[in-house]
């Protein structure tokens, strides 16, 4: 029997999983996660899938991304001595214009994938890192690169391009959009589940500590709120969002701002973090009633709004909107905050369902269907990995 670890860093998390590859496709044996990684309230915890917990506890050995997962690699290899490891699948944010599909890495596409770093800096250089880690501590295995803008590859051109001289599209100055695995899971979960939504119009909020919303038709990505980093479109935990490119200009010409402090700003001090001078954190937020909490969630559901708007007109109609990440998954108030006076596009949210986290919480008069789907992006990289063993 064969193992799979998949390693997904986020921006401020590090999600890990353990797989056996017996059946058909690869189950779940434990999984994990360090949050808050580089605050001195970072944790790590991880449980079997039958729920029993192998560490829960807040330590100073996971101050950065790099020490967090030798932490994890040291615990899974103490927790399961007998773990054969085949495969490491590995969330690597950006894959550029080319790759629609998961790779094997090895040395050369490491390279390539490198060039990337500075398209996604809160993410690309860590998941690179976790491959190189993973290549000394498996040498034999295989390592698979799974890639969060492989989902939204084939989106028609008009959302793939800016309005810039084609030579910058050439290079790669395009609309990418994000957080595709976690896209990939619940189309195909939909295809599985709801047949008849999957083939319609539908929106998904990915609401993390990165946030963004996908147009599908028939389970494919015709549109995203992100481009070409993962800054652009709603605003998240610590980054701005949508933001006119003059302001850039005008930080770097009036105020002196250079690229560093420009790029610290816009990704690490803004969103939710830099509107309510507090925290990028959403359950905090909720339990504040400061006027900074109030604003950053204004702002924040205000856009949201806005965007669904958009990718309605988008997608020329709407069948569907699904909530999920962090923030989707698990917080009725803000799910509440999206849905509240939506009538004029079909929306009709049930109070009572949204209150207890239901997988389907529109009414059954709301002619779009809303529900909440817990995505599963470590499924969808250890089902990639698995490919790849044969
Ligand atoms: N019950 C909850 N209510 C509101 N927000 C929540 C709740 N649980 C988690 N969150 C929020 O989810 C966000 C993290 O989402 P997650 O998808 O795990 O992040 P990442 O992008 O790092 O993978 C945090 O802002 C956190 O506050
Ligand atoms: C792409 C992205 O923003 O990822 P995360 O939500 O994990 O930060
Ligand atoms: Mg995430």
């Amino acid at each position: 029997m064969d193992h799979i670890i998949t390693l997904n860093s986020g921006s401020s998390s590090l999600k890990f999983g353990l797989f056996t590859t017996t059946g058909d496709d690869p189950v779940l044996i434990c999984s994990g996660e360090v949050e808050s990684i580089g605050s001195a309230a970072a944790h790590i915890s991880a449980k079997t899938t039958d729920g029993r917990v192998l560490v829960d506890t807040t330590s100073e050995a996971l101050h950065d991304q790099a020490s967090a997962l030798d932490y994890i690699l040291d615990f899974l290899e103490r927790e399961f001595p007998a773990a054969r490891v085949a495969a490491v699948g590995h969330r690597i944010v950006h894959g550029g214009p080319d790759n629609d599909r998961p790779i094997l890495l090895t040395p050369d596409s490491l390279q390539v994938l490198e060039k990337l770093e500075p398209f996604a800096p809160l993410h690309q250089p860590y998941n690179l890192h976790g491959a190189r880690a993973a290549m000394e501590r498996f040498p034999d295995a295989k390592q698979v690169a799974c890639f969060d803008t492989a989902f939204h590859r084939h989106h028609p051109w008009v959302n793939d391009t800016f309005a810039l001289p084609t030579e910058y599209y050439d290079i790669g100055v395009r609309r990418y959009g994000f957080h595709g695995l976690s896209y990939d899971y619940i189309s195909d979960h939909l295809a599985n589940t709801a047949p008849l939504i999957h083939g319609g119009r539908v929106v998904v909020a990915h609401l993390g500590n990165g946030a963004s919303m996908c147009a599908m038709i028939a389970g494919r990505s015709v549109g995203s709120s992100m481009g070409f980093s993962a800054m652009d479109g709603l605003p998240m935990g610590t980054r701005c969002g949508q933001l006119d490119p003059g302001v850039v200009l005008y930080l770097m010409d009036q105020q002196g701002m250079n690229a560093d402090e420009i790029s610290d700003l816009l990704y690490r001090k803004s969103g939710l973090l830099g509107l309510s001078g507090m925290t990028n954190d959403m359950r905090t937020l909720e339990a504040s009633n400061t006027p900074g909490a109030r604003n950053a969630i204004n702002y924040y559901t205000f856009r949201i709004r806005r965007e669904l708007g958009a990718l309605a007109a988008v997608l020329g109609g709407l069948d569907a909107v699904v909530f999920t990440g962090g923030i989707g998954e698990n917080s009725t108030y803000i799910r509440d905050r999206i849905c509240t006076d939506m009538g004029w596009l079909g929306i009709e949210l049930d109070h009572d369902a949204n209150a207890d986290n239901r997988r389907v919480i529109s009414t059954d008069l709301s002619r779009v269907k809303l529900m909440v789907i817990p995505t599963n992006e470590e499924l969808v990289i250890a089902r990639a990995a698995a490919a790849q063993i044969g």
